[in-house]
Order: C-alpha cells, then sequence, then structure tokens
C-alpha cells in the first residue's frame, strides 16, 4: 500500500454512518449531561428542559481560559524528565521516545493552583462555567482534528495508523489518520491522553467540592469519596504513565476527533459528573455505606493495578521474578500469552477492575437517580466494544495460539458471566 491509497482495514463504528451520528451525537450526549446534572429532576433519559442559547455557550473568557490551561500543561510536559521511555516498534522498525512526567506535573499544578487560590484566584467559580468551557473545547477539538487530518496528508505511509485510511474523509477525519502525529519531539496523542483532560478533570472535581463548601459550609462525604477515588485513578495513570505506551490508543489507533475529543472534552466534562450531580443534589451518606464503597473501590482497584502490572512487566522483562513463574501459551510471533495470574481468570481482567471502580464512583450518588451512574453505562459499552476490537487484532497477531488462549481462559470479562 502506498501512502496516498486507502487501507483495506474492516471498518469500525458502523463506517461512515456510524461516525457520521457519533460526530453529533458525542458533543450532543456531553452537553446533556451537562444540562442534566444542573437540572431540577436531573433526569437521564428525558430531553433537556431548555436548549442554552449561543450566549450562554459561547464566551471569549472561557476559549482563553482554555488555551491557558494547554499552554500550562504544554510548559509542564516540556520541562525536564525523570525518564525518557521508549515506545514499541513501528513498522519502520523505529522506536518513538516520550518523557516520563505526568505525575510531576500533576504535582506541580495543584502546587500553582494551591498559590493561585492562596491569592484569590476563584477556583469556586469554575462550575458555573463548565458549560462555555465544554463548547471552547469542542470547537477546539474540531478545529484541532482538522489540522491533524491535513498534516495527516504529506505524512509518509509508515506513519499511517492502520484503522484511519479508508479513503471516506469524514470516517478518516473520526478515526485519525496519522498514528503519531508530532511537531519535532512533542507528541500530540500521548500529551493529549494524558495531560489537559485528565488532570483538568481532577481540577473540576475539586472547584465542584469548594464550590460545594461555600453553598453548604463543608464539602459532603459523598463528595470527598468522590473527589478521592478518581484523584487516585488520575494519579495512578500518570504515576504509571509508561504503560499507556502499550495501550490499543497508543499502538493502534490514529489520532483523530474521536481521541481528541475524547481526551481534551468528553473526559474532563462527563467524567466529573458525579461531582456535578452531588453540586445540585447533595445526598446523605452514612459511614457504614462510605466504608462499603471504600471497600469496592479498593477491591476495583487491586485487580485493575495487578492485572496491568502483571501484563506490564510480563511485556518489558518475561524473567522479572513477579512474572516469571506464570503459565504461558507462545505465539508465531516470538511473544507469549499469560494464561495464569490475573490473565488466566478472563482475558480483561483490567477492564473487570476498571468497571467496579466505576461502580464505586457513582455509589456515593445514592440510588434516586440513574444519571450518576452514566459512567457505568458507558463505561461498559465501551470496554465490550473495545474488547471486541482488541480480540480482532489479537486473532490477527496471533491466530491459533490466541483461539487456544480463547479455549483455556473462555471468559472475556466477567468470570463464569461473560
Ligand atoms: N477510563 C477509561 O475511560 C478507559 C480506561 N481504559 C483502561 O485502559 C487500560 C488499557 O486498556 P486497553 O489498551 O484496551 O487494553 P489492554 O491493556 O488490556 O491491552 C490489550 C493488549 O494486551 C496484550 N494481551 C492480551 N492478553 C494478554 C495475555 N494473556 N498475556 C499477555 N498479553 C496480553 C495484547 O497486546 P500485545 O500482545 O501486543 O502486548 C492486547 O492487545 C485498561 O485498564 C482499561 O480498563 C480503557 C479505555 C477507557
Ligand atoms: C466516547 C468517546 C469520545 C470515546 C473516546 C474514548 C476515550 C475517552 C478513552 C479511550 C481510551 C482512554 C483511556 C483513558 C481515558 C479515556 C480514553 C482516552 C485512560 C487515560 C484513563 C486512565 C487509565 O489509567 C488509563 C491510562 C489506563 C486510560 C488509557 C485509556
Amino acid at each position: 500500500m502506498t501512502s496516498r491509497e486507502a487501507s483495506q482495514a474492516p471498518l469500525e463504528f458502523g463506517g461512515p454512518l456510524g461516525v457520521a451520528a457519533l460526530l453529533i451525537l458525542l458533543p450532543a450526549t456531553m452537553f446533556h449531561l451537562l444540562l442534566a446534572a444542573r437540572s431540577g429532576p436531573a433526569r437521564l433519559l428525558a430531553l433537556p428542559a431548555y436548549l442554552p442559547g449561543l450566549e450562554e455557550l459561547w464566551s471569549p473568557w472561557a476559549l482563553l481560559l482554555f488555551f491557558i490551561w494547554l499552554g500550562l500543561q504544554v510548559a509542564l510536559y516540556l520541562l525536564p524528565a525523570r525518564k525518557v521511555a521508549e515506545g514499541l516498534e513501528l513498522k519502520d522498525k523505529s522506536r518513538l521516545r516520550y518523557p516520563i512526567n505526568g505525575f510531576q506535573a500533576l504535582v506541580l499544578t495543584a502546587l500553582l493552583m494551591g498559590l493561585g487560590v492562596s491569592v484569590g484566584l476563584p477556583l469556586g467559580a469554575l462550575p458555573g462555567m463548565l458549560l462555555p468551557l465544554a463548547f471552547a473545547t469542542t470547537l477546539t477539538s474540531f478545529i484541532f482534528s482538522l489540522l491533524l487530518y491535513a498534516k495527516a496528508l504529506v505524512a509518509p505511509a509508515s506513519a499511517l495508523a492502520p484503522g484511519g485510511n479508508s479513503g471516506n474523509s469524514m470516517y478518516d477525519f473520526f478515526l485519525g489518520r496519522e498514528l503519531n502525529p508530532r511537531l519535532g519531539s512533542f507528541d500530540f496523542k500521548y500529551f493529549c491522553e494524558l495531560r489537559p483532560g485528565l488532570i483538568g478533570w481532577v481540577f473540576i472535581n475539586l472547584a465542584l467540592l469548594m464550590q460545594e463548601a461555600e453553598l453548604r459550609g463543608s464539602p459532603s462525604l459523598a463528595m470527598w469519596l468522590v473527589n478521592g477515588f478518581q484523584l487516585l485513578y488520575v494519579g495512578d495513570a500518570l504515576w504509571y504513565e509508561e504503560s499507556v505506551l502499550t495501550t490499543m490508543d497508543i499502538i493502534h489507533d490514529g489520532f483523530g476527533f474521536m481521541l481528541v475529543f475524547g481526551d481534551l472534552a468528553w473526559v474532563p466534562f462527563t467524567y466529573s459528573l458525579q461531582a456535578q450531580f452531588l453540586l445540585y443534589h447533595p445526598q446523605p451518606l452514612g459511614l457504614p455505606m462510605a466504608l462499603l464503597i471504600c471497600l469496592l473501590k479498593a477491591i476495583g482497584y487491586y485487580i485493575f493495578r495487578g492485572a496491568n502490572s502483571q501484563k506490564n512487566t510480563f511485556r518489558k522483562n518475561p524473567s522479572d521474578p513477579s512474572v516469571a513463574g506464570l503459565e504461558t501459551i507462545p505465539t508465531a510471533t516470538g511473544r507469549r500469552l499469560l494464561v495464569s495470574g490475573w490473565w488466566g481468570m478472563v482475558r480483561h481482567p483490567n477492564y473487570l477492575g476498571d468497571l467496579i471502580m466505576a461502580l464505586a464512583w457513582s455509589l456515593p450518588c445514592g440510588l434516586s437517580h440513574l444519571l450518576p451512574y452514566f459512567y457505568v453505562l458507558y463505561f461498559t459499552a465501551l470496554l465490550v466494544h473495545r474488547e471486541a476490537r482488541d480480540e480482532q487484532q489479537c486473532l490477527q497477531k496471533y491466530g491459533r495460539a490466541w483461539q487456544e488462549y480463547c479455549k483455556r481462559v473462555p471468559y472475556r470479562i466477567i468470570p463464569y458471566v461473560y
């Protein structure tokens, strides 16, 4: 295939029609959730009581704030890193290098915010700006994805992603044509996946907590739990930043609207839904229930971290003492597949842990509304779909060895259920 020929990869997400629908549905869902969280009935499955006018959505100050935030995160990304990691081997046999300083960026952002708040930065005013901020971010995501699409037109064939080069412009715009678009050594996809949106999510949550304290005298136990759980998730992602280099997003998916919008807009504005809901709909939560929810979160995290670390250690160094004793299946590629330990329990133990944690994030919001459970529902759908995409890719990569693995480990995500 030359760089200008369309790839033969099967179309995903329902092809051009499916992605056309998603281009509208994803931003529409995000705005629906933002509006529903602040509305009295807070209904997930009802049309919004009103549609906001352009004057409520568009604010040059929100755009400016978003760019200041992006600028800060770019500056922190460019600071000297404690380590520079190499990614997996690319089609042209080269490996890209990535700075590992995400956790440092989180800590420095927290210090700067703390300093800002101590000199009067009104962080508690952020919840009132979520709508125009989400609008500015969505607009930027569309423009940025167009620029990435244009950049990919002059990229060499070896730089293109397997999936986003169908020849249909809308489909390729959505999936992303180039695998690792870079400006010099600045990697757009790696930066966006872990920095502005993920760190932004934590500070939106914190702003909601501060606003609740202002309104009600102190933050509620439910708000503390949601903030603590999600901070742990983001802190973990940045502490183990290197392991993102082996995720499907980095090694397989191009950088197009799906990931640009997902990273910059969807993550901060929809993943903070529980905290948004709690600000407008305070929920009573007793200590025994809070402890049970913490236990659920701890179980989820134990599985998620255990499974991800086991696979990452095994991929980096199969003779590491912590994984050397595990049973494996050899494959024709020379790589082996784990069939005992976490990866012998189900084929995607990390998804199981992630889903349990998702439930623990929503339970502090009580059972009176479906809205705060949106994340659990969306995430189940995303992981089931992702699991099917990954299995397809593994079958292609490993052939009979993967079939053997599926026979030995028959359940995908939940033991004896699915
Ligand atoms: N919060 C969120 O919104 C989201 C979170 N996530 C989380 O991100 C994390 C990464 O997910 P994702 O990138 O989808 O996939 P995984 O980290 O599960 O990686 C899948 C890859 O692991 C390797 N693998 C699979 N089975 C085995 C085995 N038995 N032994 C050794 N290697 C194996 C294969 O790659 P190879 O053999 O080439 O190494 C496979 O392609 C997960 O924890 C997931 O829950 C994901 C999406 C969204
Ligand atoms: C609906 C929509 C716009 C879909 C795009 C999906 C993205 C939101 C997600 C795809 C994979 C992701 C990952 C994380 C966040 C969500 C997205 C970008 C992640 C960074 C969250 C933290 C985890 O620890 C992680 C590093 C494993 C994870 C990687 C995948």
